[in-house]
């Protein structure tokens, strides 16, 4: 396969190379290894499948589940979606979902299956993630797979449609980024600790446009669970993917899961992941280092991730940053929202709830930490509520094996059933209007648990040890006190990779009978059905030349997808008719419903701006929901002005003829800002490359679009048609993989059925 890089390689780009099915002025068709698929970012996508005459042409690289939408209560009556979910909404993403798995042939885990979990979950569990493997989902936590040493990232629904008709994503190649964490973790502290550390240090936007890979010793000698709690949050600091190279402890994991390779393909597969690290002199474009013995236990105060800060410090003071209007500014909205003062102790701030899940920190380890902490004793009075919520049906049978759920219950807390719960509060799980949480999620934007809620975000043992005392609580003076010692998590990390290796092996029968009759060939993994060379069998996008009308002054930084959409928008099966929901708590009066006049898409001839322009950095980070091009197109604005995006959403928004243009800081401050200020109209040209004044033809910018991107634009291009032209190379790739690396043959496929409560890979867990 042809190189991007000549010399010593990262471990991104080796996967990257290896992945490679063709190569075109710097834009790149990859395979795709390993798809995940939950209901909240498919149905639109399956729509567009459907219409277009389209199957999904590997069924055997899909696998299904249903996670964000769903009630956490008990499944004990549980007979069907149908009965079991009560918002109607809810309900029919999950319905469609199944109904979708069912038509298009998918592996599914539904309510009634104890394998099903938040997606980021039951991928590793399963043993469907594999190193060197490339993994996307609908979901911007599909990093989290990057601690196997996969490429995992996530992508919005036009590119799941891409994925589950070509089975390859259009790509352009990120920049290296290395974060080596030197030394070791002092006792008790933890990998969501590290992270933290790193993301209120680098800031959100510090991984923009880049791949990290965590490196050093305080990394090896984490455990999967804490490597997957790390790189889950590499989009929180605005990267593309976070990955791990694999090792002894990544191998011992894998081992004998249920959708891994047995046997001579353990082997081989072995062989090949060994070789995946970074060799020595490759470079990076971004090399940082922290140093371990740094950290402490980290918090966040305010309404994004990096506003995160050593337990022991005090709460930020606006007036410290005179010189710096805009960070001043963000600081003083946070201290509004999260309704804290300048300069408290954060050991000070009391909490109403405490919420220990998420697909950053629901696997077993998190439980038993959890547990370790809250063991004998019990929720503090003004805590109203504590949630355990475990990540999946297999982690919550694990735990309850090991007793931890009556641990929890007898310490005040409910013991949930798996999926997002409040860390997203898209199903009944959600904070009140200023109701204060300790979370262990990975994202504290305003309304994220519930509208006016407000999140900080920490580990489970510190979420834990904040519901016993009723306030955030440094665990190091919490175990000091109540004589407890944080549990050690054991990590095969000095096990020789020869406890996993070959050898093991030489004798045993090669595990191709595992791989099912229909799976056995290339071809038949490959159910395309659109005849190759159809330019587009779907509807195309609105085409993109030259837009002319008032420009909306947007005077803020780091947008997040959740403002720009809030989370209950999502629940739609449509494209359509999002524009009611854009910017819905900064536009609408929360118990009114009344129109805020202080917001500028509220005010005079802003109301029908077509383009939005945005003084500071990071428009549109965080979540993957392309829900917030589809917002913003139906709202009437084709067109984003702003130094920086959010990786995924700028990818989303070519998809729907949104324009998202990157335009240096000064130049938005000094010549576009005042026309938008003054209620004239803007032009954008993408065939000249110029923004002009609308009135005066004025030349205020001048940009550059990636060639592809403009080609598509300009001529309102359906991608999946195009990739659909290299259907040759796709199957020429799909050879190569099969004789390459033949493990990744099967999939999802080797799903078997649970017989009598027996769940296969899981020889203690016969019932649920
Ligand atoms: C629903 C989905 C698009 C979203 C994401 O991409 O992250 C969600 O999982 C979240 O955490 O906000
Ligand atoms: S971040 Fe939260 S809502 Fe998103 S996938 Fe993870 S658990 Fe679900």
């Amino acid at each position: 396969m042809p190189s991007a890089v000549e010399g010593p390689r990262t471990l991104y780009d080796k996967v990257f190379d290896d992945h490679v099915v063709k190569a075109e002025n710097g834009t790149y068709l990859l395979y795709i290894d390993r798809h995940l698929v939950h209901e909240v970012t498919s149905p639109q996508a399956f729509e567009g499948l459907t219409n277009a005459g389209r199957k999904v042409r590997r069924v055997d690289c899909t696998l299904a589940t249903v996670d964000h939408n769903i009630p956490t209560t008990s499944r004990k009556t549980y007979k069907n979606l149908s009965t079991f979910i009560e918002q109607d909404d809810s309900r029919l993403q999950c319905t469609t979902l199944e109904e979708n798995v069912k038509n298009f042939g998918l592996r599914y885990f539904g309510l009634d299956d104890a394998r099903q979990g938040i997606v980021h979950i039951i991928g590793p569990e399963q043993g469907f993630t594999l190193p060197g493997s490339t993994i996307v989902c609908g979901d911007s936590h599909t990093s989290t797979h990057g601690a196997f040493g996969a490429l995992a990232f996530g992508i919005g629904t036009s590119e799941v449609e891409h994925v589950l008709a070509t089975q390859t994503i259009i790509q352009n190649k990120s920049k290296n980024m290395r974060i080596y964490v030197s030394g070791k973790l002092r006792p008790g502290i933890t990998s969501k600790d590290l992270v933290l550390h790193i993301i209120g240090q680098i800031g959100n936007a510090g991984g923009s446009g880049c791949v990290i890979e965590f490196a050093g010793e305080a990394i090896q000698e984490l455990s999967m669970d804490a490597r997957m709690s790390m790189c889950n949050m590499s989009i929180e600091g605005g990267a593309r993917a976070g990955m791990i190279a694999p090792d002894a402890t990544t191998f011992a994991y894998l081992k004998g899961r249920p959708l891994t390779p047995k046997g001579k393909l353990w082997n081989q597969a072995l062989q090949y992941w060994k070789t995946l690290h970074s060799d020595p002199g490759a470079k990076f474009d971004i090399d940082i280092t922290i140093k371990a013995e740094d950290v402490i236990p980290t918090v966040t105060w305010g309404t994004s991730p990096h506003d995160a800060l050593p337990v022991t410090s005090k709460v930020p003071d606006p007036a410290d940053y005179i010189d710096n209007p805009a960070k001043q500014a963000a600081i003083t909205r946070a201290l509004s929202y999260m309704g804290l003062t300048a300069n408290m102790p954060i050991q000070s701030i009391q909490i109403d709830k405490a919420f220990i899940g998420s697909c950053t920190n629901a696997r077993i380890e998190d439980m038993r930490a959890a547990a370790n902490v809250v063991k004998g004793k019990h929720i503090a009075p003004n805590v109203k509520r504590a949630m355990i919520v475990p990540g999946s049906g297999l982690v919550k049978l694990q735990a309850e094996h090991e007793g931890l759920d009556k641990v929890f219950v007898d310490a005040g807390f409910e013991w949930r059933e798996a999926g997002c719960s409040m860390c997203l509060g898209m199903n009944p799980d959600i904070l009140s209007p200023q109701e204060r949480c300790a979370s262990t999620s990975n994202r504290n934007f305003e309304g994220r648990q519930g509208a006016g809620g407000r999140t900080h975000l920490m580990s489970p043992a510190m979420a834990a040890a904040a519901a016993i005392t009723g306030h955030i609580t440094d665990i190091r003076e919490y175990y000091k006190e109540e004589k407890k010692a944080a549990i050690e998590v054991f990590v095969p990390s000095s096990a020789s990779a020869t406890d996993v290796s070959e050898t093991e092996f030489e004798d045993s029968e090669t595990s191709d009978s595992d791989v099912p009759e229909e799976n056995k060939t290339a071809a038949s993994t490959s159910t395309t059905a659109a005849p190759s060379g159809t330019a587009s069998a779907g509807t195309g996008i609105p085409k993109f030349t030259v837009l002319t009308g008032y420009a909306a002054p947007f005077d803020r930084s780091n947008v997040d997808t959740d403002a720009i959409i809030p989370k209950q928008f999502l629940k739609t099966i449509k494209r359509t008719g999002l524009g009611a929901g854009l910017f819905y708590a900064d536009r609408f009066d929360a118990v009114t419903g009344a129109e805020k006049p202080d917001f500028v898409l509220n005010q005079g001839v802003y109301r029908q701006a077509k383009t939005l322009v945005v003084s500071g950095p990071n428009f549109g980070c965080g979540s993957s929901r392309e829900h917030a091009p589809w917002a913003l197109a139906d709202f009437g604005i084709m067109c984003v002005i702003a130094q920086s995006f959010g990786d995924i959403f700028f990818n989303n928004s070519f998809k729907n003829g949104l324009l998202p243009l990157i335009i240096d800081g000064e130049i938005i401050k000094e010549k576009i800002m005042p026309v938008a200020d003054a209620g004239q109209r803007i032009t954008v040209d993408l065939v000249k490359e110029e923004v002009r004044n609308g009135e005066t033809d004025e030349i205020l910018a001048t940009f550059h679009i990636d060639e592809f991107r403009r080609h598509c634009l300009i001529n309102g291009l359906d991608d999946i048609g195009l990739t659909l032209q290299s259907e040759g190379l796709i199957a020429k790739y799909e050879d190569y993989r099969k004789a390459t690396f033949p493990w990744l043959e099967g999939g999802s496929t080797l799903v078997r059925p649970i017989v009598q409560g027996k769940i296969p890979g899981v020889p203690n867990a016969v019932e649920w």
